[in-house]
């Protein structure tokens, strides 16, 4: 079973504008409520693929309800701890360009986040934990760890989405995947990296930190994937592009999934680019359709 994390997930209020003129009034020329919170978004796809998962978190007040509904009604099984605090709303506005607004995230108690660790007893040999997503601060900084400490007692793999010193304290504890995206790479390592060498040789330095898989994802230039073997590459798909939020998550999902369902790491890493790619040309994210469409123009290629 693959169990999915959000601590901080969202209303994605997607809104779309001809133009943008701050200090004045702007209509709306479309708007959009979605699910949202990268754990959650991780479900969604992996939903899609038919990949059996649960998704877990904290959910609060008219925002929390209303996402437990949404994720229900499309099948899929979820678990979250419900809080006295609402859930963010994040605003997503469309205005030729992609502005994000997120919220910091509600209050959590010590009880409400010593319920999800109990939640993750649940836990066992074979199931995969995803955590992806900011902490709320109330939670503090260190949250991760003590889920990845149960993870591991339990003898499960996880999978972590994280940036900076969350993403360096989970490495020795040996994630099954790593995604961050070239921007995220430097960061995190402090260095510009201007060449696909760099970024190989940045992706390696993950593995030998302890990432068992290491994606590099790079929007519409592709994706490497560097194993302790090999290191592959992979073209996008052609298409236009309507929406980049959620395509990272999108390209998680598609690559847990396909791991879960096959074991087959290229494959895997085949279905991430077209599940990423197919939510980038969707209004939402990814639906199984698109994902299945673009499929065959994904070429993965060893360097
Ligand atoms: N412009 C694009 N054209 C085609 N595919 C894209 C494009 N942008 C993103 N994708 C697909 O989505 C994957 C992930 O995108 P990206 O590298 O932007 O990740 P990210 O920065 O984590 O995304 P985000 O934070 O916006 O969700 C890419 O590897 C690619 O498959
Ligand atoms: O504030 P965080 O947790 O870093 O990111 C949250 C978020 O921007 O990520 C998803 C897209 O990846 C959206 O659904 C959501 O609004």
């Amino acid at each position: 079973m693959i169990y999915t994390v959000t601590l901080n997930p969202s209303i994605d209020y997607i809104v779309e504008v001809d133009e943008l003129k701050l200090g004045e009034l702007n209509r709306m020329k479309r708007d959009l409520k979605l699910p949202g919170g990268k754990g959650i978004n991780v479900s969604r796809i992996l939903n899609q693929l038919g990949a059996q998962n649960t998704a877990i978190g904290f959910l609060g007040g008219f925002t929390g309800h209303y996402i437990d509904d949404k994720l229900k009604q499309d099948q899929i099984a979820t678990d979250f701890v419900f809080i006295g605090d609402d859930t963010r709303i994040n605003v997503k506005l469309k205005h030729g360009d992609e502005t994000e607004i997120n919220g910091l995230g509600p209050a959590i108690s010590t009880e409400e986040a010593d319920q999800l660790v109990n939640k993750l007893s649940v836990l066992q040999q074979g199931d995969v934990l995803v955590l992806s997503g900011s902490v709320p601060p109330s939670l503090g900084g260190d949250f991760y760890d003590r889920l990845i400490a149960v993870c591991k007692e339990k003898g499960a793999e996880f999978v972590i989405d994280t940036t900076g010193k969350a993403l360096l304290q989970a490495l020795p504890h040996g994630p099954l995947l790593v995604k961050p995206n070239h921007h995220e790479l430097s960061e995190l390592f402090e260095t510009e990296i201007n060449s696909r060498e760099e970024l190989i040789a940045h992706g390696r330095k993950l593995l030998e930190l302890g990432a068992k898989h290491v994606l590099i994802s790079m929007a519409g230039d592709g994706a490497l994937l560097v194993t302790k073997d090999e290191v592959y590459h992979a073209n996008v798909p052609k298409g236009q592009v309507k929406n980049s939020v959620g395509a990272g998550d999108s390209m998680i999902g598609g690559f847990v999934g396909t791991l879960v369902l096959s074991n087959d790491p290229l494959e895997a890493f085949r279905t991430g680019v077209a599940s990423g790619s197919a939510t980038a040309f969707s209004d939402d994210l990814a639906d199984r359709a698109k994902i299945d469409e673009l499929l065959p123009q994904v070429t993965i290629t060893r360097l």
